[in-house]
């Protein structure tokens, strides 16, 4: 038996996807370490699947795309009874990486009844509640004797909180809060889980003692009668609708009657109110938005691993599919031969590996974070809140461009269910908009890199922080791309830098010369905001960049270096096209670099090409997880759509009564009035 580099190769597969699994340079095991940080949990991921192969039970027993949005809640409740039950026996206690995998292969993306019970609510807790308030509610949340979710946004207010309607008075008689709706936009709308499977909620509400508004704050909420699970009294509670995707996930809509919660219902960790009334203020007055960074921070692995859920349905059809010649006296080729296929797929295979590796950084900068405030140093929190606040917009945009373009790429059956790009563009796309609206986010960046400019023009550099230090830096005066013998990353980093630098300085010269103008900081503010944006997007980027060169260096496997390499010069290079306005308006770039730039993006296409579908196999999903016929990793694609279509309800028989009842009476009567 031959051992190839390319682990995921089995006898009886379509010979044109084995093909290209046997021209594979490197070990897809290893490279999945990469992905996931550590060996370990690349093989452990490969154990969870191995052992929910094996348990039918564990497994779809229809396509989703063939089920109503009820089936889908229920057959997804029934997963989740099991894998609960039967954790210990498949994932380590307490393993949140090895938690996600398993749901990821069981309930998949379209979320369930306890989707945000996890994502928010149990972080918010974690965070939020003081050690009594954890004994009381967290350690049965973590057992899932309760279920709960995390309620802020509201009809009428999602990104401006300090305008929330829901109220929280304190009643120092009773030594209660009263929760209040005061009307239809004050209801809390989109919650996830909170429609039909949550029985409490940590909910946001305005805080008023004595009259006195003290804006959002926290409170732990019972929402069901924890037995009969009907709402309690002075709760109007429900699910909001079917949306564009995610729909096993029941987003709901909630509002409160002058309802009465105890004091100590308050998480109170960082935040006091005394029975009589007396507010002692959190160290940060931004501490309680926790639960926000807590996703911000984790989403953009999230968003990689959809973006490469799609790279991997495209790349492995694009092996089957054959279509058209290039050569014209040879056979038809596969539609990965194309230059097109490749610009389509492989500058964004690139950007999944970027992603995850910033992503890698961003969870360890939260994890930092998390126990340097839990002591009381709340230092690190505005650079967290500017770095995911920046990742997560520009990695949700570009995840969404990514996943549309792979579904391009399939042709006409991208567009059958079949494939799953439209739920896995639908899922990924909410997080443009969910955890903050991404221009709203991007605008949080900008905030931090105005304050930064400032540093810089004040001639005190010396003081900004590790993120943003290349402001103060002073550019060669032009780019040494293709100006020296060896071109390598540093030309590259030192013009994403450049480009950087001279936005956020232009946008906040414009901001700042708006005041002196004699703007009103806010009017101004908004008068620069695209080109604010435009800094915070060219930074990320930077970053983004960044974060791939400092995983290419520490990686010690010479054929997994080779083939990185090649990904990171392909990504350079196609981000410096992508932004090459800004290269090209104070010449920093010529455009015989730009030439030298296409050339060798053009080069690394064609270098990756043998190893595009090791690339994508790397990332180790199953069949299961993908839940796509196009994406099967047998390469069988044609009979197990037709197999696909046949199962469809729509073919249980040959005639439907929608033909016998309106149909088939048409057609009779329009053969009736010819006569
Ligand atoms: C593989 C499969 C995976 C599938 C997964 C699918 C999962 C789907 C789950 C979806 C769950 C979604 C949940 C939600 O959406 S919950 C609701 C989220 N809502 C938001 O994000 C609202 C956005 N708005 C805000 O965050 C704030 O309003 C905003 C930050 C925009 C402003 O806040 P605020 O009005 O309080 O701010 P101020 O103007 O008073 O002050 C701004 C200053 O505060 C600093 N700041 C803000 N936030 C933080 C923070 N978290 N940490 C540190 N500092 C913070 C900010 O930098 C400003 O500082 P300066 O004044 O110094 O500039
Ligand atoms: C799938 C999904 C799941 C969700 N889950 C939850 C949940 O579990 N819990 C929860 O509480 N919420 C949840 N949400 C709500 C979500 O967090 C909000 O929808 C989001 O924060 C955006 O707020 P908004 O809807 O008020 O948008 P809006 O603020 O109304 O945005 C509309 C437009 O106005 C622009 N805009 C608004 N303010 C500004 C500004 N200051 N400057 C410039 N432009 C601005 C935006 O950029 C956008 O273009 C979820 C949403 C989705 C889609």
């Amino acid at each position: 038996m031959v051992h190839h580099q390319n682990k995921a190769i089995r006898e009886g597969d379509n010979p044109d996807l084995t093909a290209e699994r046997v021209t594979g340079t490197f070990d897809t095991h290893s490279m999945a370490a990469q992905i996931y940080n550590s060996e370990a949990h690349a093989r452990r991921r490969r154990e969870i699947t191995e052992i929910i192969a094996k348990r039918p039970e564990l497994h779809d027993t229809k396509p989703f795309p063939f089920m109503t949005r009820e089936e889908k809640i229920l057959e997804s409740s029934r997963k989740l009874t099991l894998i609960t039950k039967h954790m210990n026996e498949i994932i380590e206690p307490n393993n949140s990486n090895e938690m996600f995998h398993l749901n990821n292969e069981v309930l998949g993306i379209e979320g369930h009844p306890m989707a945000l019970h996890g994502i928010m609510f149990i972080p918010a807790l974690t965070a939020q509640a003081s050690e009594e308030q954890q004994k009381k509610w967290l350690t049965r949340a973590i057992n899932r004797e309760i279920v709960g979710t995390y309620a802020q946004t509201e009809l009428g207010h999602g990104t401006n909180l300090q305008n929330l309607e829901t109220t929280a008075t304190y009643d120092v008689a009773t030594q209660e809060f009263v929760l209040h709706t005061p009307t239809i936009t004050g209801l809390k709308w989109w919650p996830g889980n909170l429609g039909k499977s949550s029985n409490y909620a940590v909910v946001v509400a305005l805080m008023f003692i004595k009259g006195k508004n003290y804006g959002p704050h926290t409170f732990m909420v019972p929402l069901r009668d924890e037995k009969t699970h009907q709402p309690l009294k002075g709760i109007t509670i429900g699910d909001i609708g079917p949306k564009i995707a995610y729909n096993v996930t029941d987003n709901g809509f909630l509002g409160f009657d002058h309802y009465r919660i105890p004091r100590t219902n308050l998480l109170m960790r960082h935040t006091r109110v005394e029975p009589d009334g007396t507010y002692v203020k959190p160290p940060h007055a931004k501490i309680n938005y926790s639960a926000m960074v807590h996703v911000r921070s984790h989403m953009i692995t999230g968003q990689a691993i959809m973006l490469s859920y799609a790279l991997t349905i495209a790349t492995r059809y694009s092996s089957v599919r054959r279509q058209g010649q290039i050569d014209t006296t040879q056979p038809e080729v596969k539609v990965l031969e194309y230059q097109t296929q490749q610009h389509r797929l492989f500058p964004y295979i690139a950007r999944a590996y970027a992603f995850v590796f910033a992503g890698a950084e961003t969870v360890k900068l939260y994890e930092r974070v998390l126990e340097e405030v839990a002591t009381g140093n709340v230092s690190l929190m505005a650079d967290l809140h500017a770095l995911t606040s920046g990742l997560k917009s520009v990695v949700s945009h570009y995840t969404a461009q990514g996943i549309e373009q792979a579904r391009m790429a399939c042709g006409g059956h991208g567009y059958s269910q079949a494939s799953y790009m439209s739920e896995i563009f639908g899922v990924a796309v909410g997080g443009c908009t969910y955890e903050g609206e991404n221009m709203v986010m991007l605008l949080q960046l900008a905030r931090y890199l105005v304050k930064s400019a400032s540093l810089v023009k004040t001639g005190q550099s010396s003081k900004l922080g590790p993120l943003v230090a290349y402001l103060g830096a002073k550019s060669d005066s032009t780019s040494l791309i293709d100006r020296t013998p060896t071109t390598g990353f540093a030309e590259y980093v030192k013009t994403f830098q450049h480009i950087a630098r001279r936005q956020t300085l232009k946008a906040a010269d414009k901001f700042f010369g708006l005041m002196e103008k004699g703007e009103k900081r806010p009017i101004a503010w908004n008068k620069s905001s695209v080109e604010l944006n435009r800094a915070s997007r060219l930074h990320t980027r930077l970053y983004i960049v960044e974060a791939f060169v400092r995983r290419v260096e520490e990686v010690a496997d010479p054929r997994l270096k080779e083939v990185l390499t090649d990904l990171l010069h392909l990504h350079v290079n196609y981000e410096l096209l992508d932004m090459s306005t800004y290269a090209l308006e104070d010449g920093f770039v010529s455009s015989s670099q730009l030439d030298y730039v296409r050339d060798q993006l053009y080069f690394y296409l064609a270098k990756i090409r043998p190893n595009a579908v090791s690339l994508v196999d790397s990332w180790e999903f199953s069949d299961q997880e993908l839940r796509s016929v196009l994406g099967r990793r047998d390469g069988h694609v044609y009979e197990n759509l037709f197999a696909w279509a046949k199962a469809s309800p729509l073919n249980k028989t040959d005639v439907l009564p929608s033909v016998d009842k309106y149909l088939k009476p048409l057609m009779e009567s329009a053969r009736a009035s010819k006569l």
